[in-house]
């Protein structure tokens, strides 16, 4: 037994360990600057002390430790070990006075039960407030006792203040077995709202650079998200967690659009998307490109200025015939034809005393140019897909019928390609013309939030750059909202290139309290997604459901009321609403932020949210403005009400100046 005292002591030890390790990387980093050797091997040690002196420098306030595991049996009987979000050194590099919760004996902190203790007699788990330790709880797991007490009711219950927070102290069994799942391993997470999907899979980054530090290192680490605002509300959790090599980014943005690029530039009517988003449209395209090879009807002749070589139209046709079947990348097909016609041609001359050099072979390579350009053309994406969108005829023939092909025709095609403005869908298909043409570079591991709302097309886009890595896949079927969303997880992962994945479901949410949780649940049915309903963790919470006269004001006075509480306050409407609600809350001297798909945004208490851009985000308070106008204002507008209903952390009050969707009333 350590009294609070003992415990503070300890966080006085940590605090010097924490030093020590900033003054020996600070050292480092001025002697790795004056490394002989190589100036790339310097150089890269030099940059990996000093962002190592930064991360220590910047958190020397911060709480060092969230946990305790003392251990009565198995391999680390009788030790006992102190858990943080980082290693922090002991003196002279002996045992470290804090573990990195990604340690593999930090396993227990998470998974240990009265029922498998995993050796495990006390765990200890740490509140603090600020950089100060205020008390403790114990759980005499080795006596049969267990519960998560008041500490880690008030961790999952604390109000929203900010961007997301990491969730290291409290990540619960059933998420710690996905956070540290196996690299190898592919798998999708279908679950309800709240239940961390987005927080198992930030972790499980954290967790595999920890675990495969080197590998992935080298591959790369993608989080794929659904837009720049929730891109925006995720991007601090790990960093905070000591990782910044993780690229989060949306994949809009990944296939080279700008963010919000493609609201300001040109967009597609419903119909038209529908079809670009459709599997088939990777056939056409795979017959747009791959039908502008040709059928030699002429030999090639080089020369080195004294003797020609040919090959003939007979062995040319076998050469492109052949190399077609082995179903290569365009661009790579192109120049093993190229290297094969180059191969005759040396034996030519071999057999003729020539001594073949690599500056004959280039000579004379050049000079099949021409007949590539003829057979099997250079081509870049965009002529490819402008051709498609000018004239589907040929390429889609028997594969779109006529009015899907009329859908994606320019209704006013651009004069040249140059002058095509490309929409979000016609950026999918750019990078399917790309990937056809040579294999993108892919990443060891991709995390893809929101995935129920992909469309085939998008799925073959993160296939290509996971082929051969693997994959986190996040989503929930109750809050599929797109028009080509998934309605089932074993077809979107084989979309996504692994087909056979696990699903696993979390069913648990810690966002949402229960009275709203409730609430929600009752428009599951209608959803038709084959979910189980969530459970919430939390016994706190508020739920409010008011009829008002008029929308606009009574928004208002319930705005300057929240903030009059602790948390962060969201207002969401209908996106048609938006407008009206800005110029109430201005009207009535209250700042609200207005969150955009396409912008990461600054933080503030109050936030607009329009519906269409709520989904991944929370707030402690939230207000919903007129759930019929969510629900009316898109065909798949009861998904998008499940999703609106769900973002609170605290409290939900839904004012309404309509009658109530009848699926809410139970
Ligand atoms: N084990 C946990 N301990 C503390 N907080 C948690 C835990 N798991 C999740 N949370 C918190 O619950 C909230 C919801 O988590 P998250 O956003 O990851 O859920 P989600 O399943 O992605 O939700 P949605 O489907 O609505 O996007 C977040 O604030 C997260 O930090």
């Amino acid at each position: 037994m350590t009294t609070l005292a003992d415990e503070r002591q300890y966080v006085e030890t940590c605090r010097a360990a924490l030093r020590r390790m900033l003054e020996s990387a600070c050292e480092n980093v001025i002697a790795g600057e004056g490394v002989a050797g190589d100036r790339y091997s310097a150089e890269r040690l030099g940059r990996h002390l000093k962002s190592l002196a930064k991360e220590l420098g910047e958190e020397p306030g911060g709480p060092p430790f969230f946990g305790r595991l003392d251990f009565g049996a198995g391999e680390h009987r009788g030790r006992r070990y102190y858990i943080g979000r980082r290693h922090l050194t002991g003196e002279h590099g002996g045992v470290p006075v804090v573990i990195d919760w990604r340690a593999p004996v930090s396993r227990a902190f998470y998974r240990a039960g009265a029922r498998d203790p995993l050796g495990v007699t006390t765990r200890r788990r740490y509140g603090w407030s600020g950089p100060s330790l205020t008390g403790f709880e114990d759980e005499h797991l080795g006596r049969g006792e267990q519960g998560g007490g008041a500490i880690l009711a008030a961790e999952i219950e604390r109000p929203r203040v900010g961007p997301m927070r990491d969730i290291v102290a409290t990540i619960q069994p059933e998420q710690d077995e996905l956070v540290r799942g196996e690299l190898a391993e592919s798998v999708c997470v279908q679950g309800a709202p709240g239940t961390g999907k987005t927080a198992v899979g930030l972790h499980r980054a954290a967790y595999l650079l920890y675990a495969h530090r080197a590998r992935l290192e080298r591959s790369g680490v993608l989080v794929l998200g659904p837009n720049r605002a929730f891109i925006g509300y995720i991007a601090a959790v790990l960093p905070a967690l000591g990782e910044v090599q993780v690229e989060q980014t949306t994949l809009e943005e990944l296939l080279g659009g700008t963010p919000g690029s493609t609201e300001a530039g040109a967009a597609d009517s419903v119909e038209a998307a529908v079809v670009k988003h459709d599997a088939r449209m990777a056939a056409v395209l795979r017959r747009a490109l791959f039908g502008r090879i040709g059928k030699p009807a002429e030999p090639v002749t080089v020369t080195d200025g004294a003797v020609k070589w040919r090959v003939h139209e007979d062995e040319l046709r076998r050469i492109v015939d052949d190399t077609r079947r082995e179903s290569l990348p365009y661009l790579t097909g192109r120049e093993r034809v190229r290297a094969r016609i180059m191969a005759r041609i040396t034996r030519q001359a071999e057999l003729r005393g020539v001594t073949v050099t690599a500056a004959w072979t280039k000579k004379m390579g050049r000079q099949v140019t021409p007949f590539l350009e003829e057979v099997w053309p250079a081509v870049k994406p965009e002529q490819v897909v402008f051709e498609v969108l000018s004239d589907p005829g040929a390429a889609a023939a028997t594969l779109l019928d006529e009015r899907e092909r009329a859908a994606i025709t320019w209704p006013r095609p651009p004069r040249s390609v140059r002058s095509a403005r490309w929409t979000a869908a016609d950026m999918v298909l750019l990078d399917e013309v790309a990937g056809l043409l040579e294999r993108p570079a892919g990443y060891g591991h991709v995390i893809v939030d929101e995935a129920q709302d992909l469309s085939p097309m998008q799925c073959r886009a993160i296939a290509r750059r996971s082929e051969h890595g693997s994959l986190t896949v996040l989503g929930d079927l109750a809050q599929a909202t797109s028009p080509w969303a998934a309605r089932d997880w074993s077809a979107q992962m084989a979309a996504l290139g692994k087909p056979g994945a696990t699903t696993v479901v979390l069913s648990t949410g810690f966002r949402v309290p229960a009275a709203v949780v409730e609430l929600a649940n009752r428009l599951l049915a209608r959803l038709a997604a084959g979910v189980p309903p969530t459970r919430s963790f939390r016994r706190d919470g508020r739920l409010s459901v008011s009829p008002v006269a008029e929308l606009a004001p009574a928004v208002v006075r319930a705005a300057r009321a929240a903030l009059e509480l602790e948390g962060s306050v969201g207002v969401i409407a209908a996106d048609a609403d938006v407008a009206g609600l800005r110029d109430a809350l201005r009207d009535g001297g209250l700042d609200a932020a207005l969150v955009q798909p396409g912008d990461g945004g600054a933080y503030r208490r109050l936030s607009l949210v329009p519906a269409s851009a709520a989904k991944g985000l929370e707030y402690d308070h939230v207000i919903l403005a007129e759930p019929a106008a969510v629900a009316e204002g898109e065909p798949r507008g009861l998904n998008r009400l499940y999703v609106t209903l769900t973002r609170a952390v605290s409290r939900l009050e839904v004012l309404h100046a309509r009658p109530l969707p009848a699926a809410l009333i139970a």
